[in-house]
């Protein structure tokens, strides 16, 4: 069984983040509660989860030289990625020489890439996705269009949170997609994927932990995406039994593919009782901050507990809840949050203020956590907090 060290003396166990985002924040806060020692790296100083780690680097993630030196002067017991934009060849080798990577570093590899976890979920374990074809340059992106047809959606392989991402409706919208996809991408690549349009009912976040006593499921996450970014999500989502038995024999399926011990978000697309498998995040997912309120183990904490090998003999969900998210747009490095008093009025309601250092454009910067007597009165009591901060640039 495995035992727990003392923080910052020689018998620690370390855990070295790639990535302290929102999400590595709460990792970072569950794992010190459990009294590990973390260690908070990302490409920018001050990061949300540097402010709560032990200590923390800034390097490009994306340099597998920066990141293996990074990973060698830390000696973590577990290395666990919180974004898809890491030189994930370089955990593969450090896997190989002995390191423990969360979950497995082939799926960071395969995640980090729309194209390795499609071809794994359609073409290897012939998961139902939406229609694709992946294309390289401006004239093989139009050969794609017309194969795939529209409505079509356009992203970059590698980008996430919707950048670089564009629903093409019709012919006038093929060039700015591609545009687009070029410029929006994280670790631009020049390589697109073409999906054909799924016309669902809803979409949802199954919350899927791989832990030392087996698979456990959370109760599915509804939520609405705007230009492919979450503004709102709830749990539970209503499903059928029959499409949510599909949907758990889907996330199932992915997850025990990709292996190792950790929270995965199972990204799905429903229509009445038919299930798409859209992506996978092998790690918490932002859709799920709503177990920030929801459940009494968070997906951050499950993640913690699978993460050490501890178990988990039980998720209890609290019921109705929602999340809404705090989107900040303009230019500063001094945001403030306002009427907060006005926000947090009403009972059931939870505030997170991520401590971002800084905008440029459009980011998250905090969100609204609700509880009420069903879905629709938690999502709008989420709104309604979240619409009360009043932000200064
Ligand atoms: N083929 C599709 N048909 C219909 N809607 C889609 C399709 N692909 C994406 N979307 C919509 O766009 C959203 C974002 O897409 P996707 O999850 O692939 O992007 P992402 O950038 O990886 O997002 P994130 O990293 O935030 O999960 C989806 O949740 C869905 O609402
Ligand atoms: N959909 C993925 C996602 O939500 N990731 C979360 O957002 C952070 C990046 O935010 P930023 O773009 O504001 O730096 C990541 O570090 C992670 O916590
Ligand atoms: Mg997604």
């Amino acid at each position: 069984m495995p035992r727990i060290g003392t923080p910052l003396a020689g018998n620690a166990t370390r855990v070295l983040l790639l990535g302290s985002g929102e999400l590595g924040k709460e990792v970072t806060i569950e794992l010190q509660r459990l009294g590990c020692e973390v260690i908070a790296v990302d490409r920018y100083a001050n990061a949300p989860a540097m402010q709560v780690a032990h200590r923390s680097h800034v390097i490009n993630m994306l340099d597998a030289a920066a990141l293996r030196q990074v990973i060698e002067l830390e000696k973590p017991a577990y290395i666990v990625p919180e974004i898809e934009a890491i030189a994930t060849a370089a955990l593969v080798e450090l896997e190989e020489e002995g390191y423990t990577v969360i979950p497995t570093a082939r799926a960071a590899r395969l995640t980090m890439d729309r194209e390795g976890i499609r071809r794994l979920a359609s073409e290897e374990l012939q998961l139902p996705t939406s229609p694709y074809r992946f294309a390289e340059g401006r004239d093989d992106y139009l050969a794609a269009v017309r194969e795939i047809g529209l409505p079509c959606v356009v992203k970059p392989v590698m980008s996430s949170s919707g950048k670089g991402q564009s629903l093409v409706r019709s012919e006038q919208d093929i060039e700015a997609a591609w545009d687009y996809a070029q410029s929006g991408g994280r670790a631009g690549l020049g390589r697109v994927i073409v999906e054909g349009f799924v016309d669902f009912d809803y979409e949802i976040t199954l919350l899927t932990v791989r832990h030392a006593g087996g698979t456990s499921f959370c109760a599915p996450i509804g939520h609405r995406q705007e230009s492919g970014d979450y503004r709102e999500s709830w749990q539970p989502q209503q499903m059928s039994e029959q499409a949510l038995a599909q949907a758990q024999d889907v996330a199932r399926r992915i997850t025990d593919a990709l292996g190792g011990r950790g929270v995965f978000g199972v990204e799905m697309f429903v229509k009445g009782d038919q299930v798409w498998f859209n992506e996978v995040s092998p790690r918490p997912h932002d859709t799920g901050l709503v177990t920030l309120i929801s459940q009494e183990l968070s997906e951050f904490a499950l993640h913690a507990r699978a993460i050490l090998g501890l178990p988990i003999p039980q998720i209890r969900q609290y019921g109705p809840a929602a999340s809404a998210v705090i989107l900040v747009e303009g230019n500063s490095s001094n945001v403030s949050y306002g009427n907060l008093h006005q926000a947090l009025s009403e009972p059931d309601t939870q505030l997170r203020l991520f401590g971002k250092p800084a905008v440029e454009g459009l980011r998250r910067m905090g969100v609204v956590l609700a509880r009420d007597e069903n879905i629709e009165l938690a999502r709008a009591r989420a709104l309604r907090a979240a619409q009360a901060v009043s932000v200064e640039l």
